[in-house]
């Protein structure tokens, strides 16, 4: 950032320079009014590469910041669009004249115009080439404010979000994608109101090369060539991922929960950034319910831009806030928040391990460890509000039925019972741990003692009881293992949960009805001296709560000191196919698979 030069512009005062992508630099300029805007200019390098300016040097829609669709192009009112050219049907307009072309683009920007829009007022020469004048947000980028405070708390990240979400349904109904939603492209007026920036500006400033590039962690994997308002969507569920956590998502086999991130984030909002996320199409919520969902997640809060802005902008910010006690601030607690920020969750980047606070996109790629995860509660420590335990609970209700499929399904290990088996005798069965079932059981009988063990362990947060539960090596036990592990990290447990199996019906082997099983790891990779059996059956899970331990000043460490839970969580049932495999000890489970 400082080796930008600043520019000399007529009839302008430039002041600071308020940030730096990978393409421009943006200064702050005032008029001889005295009225303050920001001047986005496109660096040295993006200038000399660029191709002229205009609306469509190709079509760019599936590109990064294809802001315009180009079957709007056609119908523009310039000079050629009547002119019975084919270039404009075709979108082949790069021969225009880059001056006119710029006026043509910014005035197809300007009809573009909603509250949480970043308005554009008129580009400017400049001794660096055009400049683009437009509003100036004084309260600077998401960007700035995670890279000073770390991740925000849900209220501020609704508040920031929620409108980001209306301003793309409003270009999506308008026909228009914005193609590039980053942390960086959300700015803030002085009095926190957020505003979505970039929208079109890069064609302005022919910038705008990499059709196929973007943003890292903000790209969609499945963005469509056709107009693709669910690629804006994927960028602004990943925006929120990465706001709450201090992460980019990464792909959806790596992630893990995001309730085990932050478990101060609400269930609603969890499944709705999942959906946002989603590979699958169907699940990705239109921008506009994204933001309607998002709202109902939890009560907004002002953003609290202080530890972001530049001095000179204090004075001018509405959002300033006392600090205040701890206790008040405590999560899920509604209103200001401050003094606990600073102490505990606020502890700036640097301090955490992170990188230091750096503007322009580089800033945004922290580390995926980088971030700690948070909300486990300290020795202590008061009792936290209900949001983290509901959070758990529910996150708990995903894990339980969902996270062994992706594990099984993404990463087919072979199971260290293999090698057990191979010197274990054989078929023959001893007993196996306590209350484990031998394969003299009944598989389907089996089945039932497995889940209703594996429900203890999550009830215990114990994660050694799943030993007697999940094959040693197997994709079950990893999946069950991070979970369990997760819960007792968080001082947490499931109070109440029971898992019960119905309507089992074992496959038989080899199952033509299933070819798919055949073929499936799980089955196939069994050693020969291990039995296999398929079962497809509904688990259900019960309501339960998630509860914390409290520490009390009773000496009885028998009594467990005080609980405090959750509302209860009813998390449903799912039909779904169990391989168990018996080495020699009793059935264990060693995958869980979605039906084919
Ligand atoms: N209107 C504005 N008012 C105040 N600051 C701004 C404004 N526009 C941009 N900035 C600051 O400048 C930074 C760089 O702007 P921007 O991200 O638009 O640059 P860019 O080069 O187009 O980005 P990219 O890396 O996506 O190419 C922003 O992160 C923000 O901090």
């Amino acid at each position: 950032m400082s080796d930008e030069v600043r520019p000399v512009v007529s009839g302008l005062e430039v002041g600071r320079l308020l940030g730096a992508g990978g393409s421009s630099a943006v200064w702050l300029v005032e008029d001889p009014e005295g009225q303050r805007f920001a001047l986005k200019i496109a660096r040295r390098r993006h200038r000399d590469e660029a191709a002229p300016a205009g609306p469509a040097g190709r079509d760019r829609r599936h590109g990064r910041r294809a802001a315009l669709p180009a079957e709007q192009l056609p119908r523009l009112t310039h000079p050629a669009a009547d002119s019975g050219d084919p270039r404009e049907s075709t979108g082949e307009r790069s021969a225009l004249h880059p001056a006119a072309a710029i006026t043509e683009e910014l005035r197809l920007l300007r009809r573009f115009a909603h509250d949480h829009l970043l308005r554009v007022h008129r580009v400017v020469k400049t001794d660096q080439g055009p400049g683009m004048l437009m509003d100036l947000a004084p309260g600077g980028s998401l960007l700035g404010l995670l890279t000073s405070r770390g991740p925000l708390p849900v209220a501020e990240v609704v508040t920031a979000l929620v409108p980001i979400g209306q301003v793309l349904g409003y270009l999506h109904a308008e026909g228009a994608l914005h193609g590039d939603v980053t942390p960086g492209n959300i700015l803030f007026t002085s009095d926190g109101r957020p505003l979505l920036g970039d929208f079109g500006t890069a064609r302005l400033l022919g910038t705008d090369r990499r059709a196929d590039a973007g943003t890292p962690g903000f790209i969609d994997p499945t963005r469509r060539t056709a107009f693709d308002p669910g690629a804006d969507v994927f960028a602004l569920a990943a925006v929120a991922w990465f706001a709450l956590t201090g992460r980019i998502p990464g792909p959806t086999e790596e992630r893990p929960p995001l309730a085990l991130i932050n478990p101060e984030v609400p269930v609603t909002l969890m499944h709705l950034i999942e959906d946002g996320l989603s590979p699958d199409r169907d699940r990705r919520p239109a921008a506009g319910d994204f933001a309607a969902t998002l709202l109902r997640a939890a009560t907004p809060a002002p953003v609290d831009l202080v530890p972001a802005v530049h001095t000179s902008v204090l004075p001018e910010l509405l959002t300033r806030r006392r600090p205040e006690t701890a206790a008040a601030a405590a999560p899920g607690r509604r209103g200001p928040v401050g003094g606990d920020r600073l102490s505990r969750r606020r502890t700036p980047a640097a301090a955490r391990g992170q990188q230091p606070r750096r503007t322009g996109r580089a800033a945004c790629r922290v580390p995926r460890d980088s971030a700690a995860p948070r909300g486990r509660p300290r020795p202590g420590e008061t009792v936290p509000s209900r949001a983290p335990l509901a959070l758990v609970a529910g996150a708990i209700a995903v894990l339980l039925l969902t996270v062994g499929l992706t594990l099984t399904l993404g990463d087919p290990q072979e199971p260290a019972a293999r090698a057990g088996a191979a010197g274990g005798g054989g078929q023959q069965k001893s007993a196996g741990p306590a209350d484990a079932p031998a394969s003299t059981v009944e598989p389907l009988v089996a089945l039932e003692a497995l889940v209703s063990s594996r429900a203890e362990a999550f009830r215990a947060a114990d994660a050694a009881l799943l030993a007697g539960v999940d094959v040693e090596g197997s994709p079950a036990l990893a999946a069950d293992t991070n979970a369990v592990q997760a819960l007792a990290d968080a001082d947490r447990s499931l109070a109440d949960l029971s898992i019960t199996i119905r309507h089992a019906v074992v496959l038989s082997q080899p199952d033509t009805s299933v070819p798919a099983l055949q073929k499936l790891p799980a089955v196939s990779a069994a050693p020969p001296t291990t039995e296999v059996v398929v079962i497809r059956a509904t688990a259900a899970l019960s309501s339960y709560t998630a509860v914390q331990s409290v520490a009390t000043d009773s000496s009885d460490s028998s009594s467990g000191g005080e609980r405090t839970g959750s509302d209860p969580v009813v998390a449903g049932s799912e039909e779904l196919i169990f391989v168990l495999w018996d080495a020699g000890s009793g059935w264990l489970i060693h995958s869980v698979l979605p039906p084919p």
